[in-house]
């Protein structure tokens, strides 16, 4: 055989003669040696993040109704936040709702602890960060993401409320995430409730001054966000969110007969 008369079939490709490469893909797969910066290229990480897609919504699409709760990474055990957080853990999961955080030490320790203590189901979406830090150890079911933004749709996929409990950047992402996509329409079913009359209300009043009143948001957008330091009143206002979107949704099906 002359070597033009040569071929290679590759799944859908043929290479004839000069064009066969040197080596088979099976060949290329298993030989671990040769450099490995393809791992590094953008479409190797397309994959990754596909499969973080594929492992949060595979283990998270059969959690019944849940609720996130954030809050800072920093808050001690011996601190009223931490047992605030405790507290209202328990009661999402004593009415019934999962409990899904951050998975981290403070007040995403504090909530998965109340909820687990208290018989419910707790979650922990952690974050691959610079330094060792393993999710806390109240959590029944955990995921560890390696981004950033897949995790935060596996948080707004699969809880239909916010708690949002005293803390730093991380925290205020996560809340003006949430408000950005109830008041663009993005989720429709989402109570954002803020825990800490006295820590929040300073934002408040500086949204209601900075923002309505530079004609910045709508009139409507500061009630967006609900503010307590009652644990039950967190759970009532969630459950009466939820009670009356049922009616609507149920109102609505009525309407066009569905
Ligand atoms: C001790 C320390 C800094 C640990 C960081 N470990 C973390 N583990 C998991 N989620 C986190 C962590 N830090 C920030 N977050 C995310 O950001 C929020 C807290 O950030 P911050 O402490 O408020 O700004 C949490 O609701 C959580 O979703």
């Amino acid at each position: 055989m002359t070597e033009s008369q040569k071929i290679r079939r590759a799944g859908p490709l043929t290479f004839h003669g000069r064009a066969i490469p040197e080596t088979t893909t099976d060949q290329r797969l298993l030989d671990r040696r040769g450099p490995a910066e393809w791992v590094h290229t953008d479409p190797w990480r397309v994959m990754r993040i596909q499969s973080e897609f594929v492992e949060g919504f595979g283990l998270l699409s059969e959690v019944g109704q849940a609720v996130s709760v954030f809050g800072s990474a920093r808050t001690q055990p011996d601190s009223p936040h931490y047992e605030l957080g405790e507290t209202i853990g328990g009661k999402l999961a004593e009415a019934g709702y999962t409990v899904i955080t951050g998975g981290g030490p403070g007040v995403m320790e504090a909530a998965n602890r109340g909820a687990q203590k208290a018989g419910g189901t707790s979650i922990g979406l952690g974050i691959e960060l610079p330094f060792e830090q393993a999710l806390n150890e109240y959590i029944d079911i955990g995921v560890t993401f390696r981004y950033f933004f897949v995790r935060k749709t596996m948080f707004v996929k699969y809880s239909q409320a916010f708690v949002v409990m005293p803390g730093g950047f991380g925290t205020l992402d996560e809340l003006f995430e949430a408000i950005t996509l109830v008041q663009t329409g993005k989720v429709t079913r989402f109570p954002v409730v803020l825990v800490g009359t006295e820590f929040w209300g300073g934002l408040r009043d500086w949204i209601r001054k900075n923002l309505l009143e530079e004609g910045l948001i709508s009139p409507g957008d500061p009630d967006l966000m609900h503010l307590t330091d009652d644990p039950d009143e967190v759970v009532e206002t969630i459950r009466d969110a939820h009670r009356n979107l049922a009616q609507m949704e149920y109102a609505a099906g009525e309407q066009d007969g569905t």
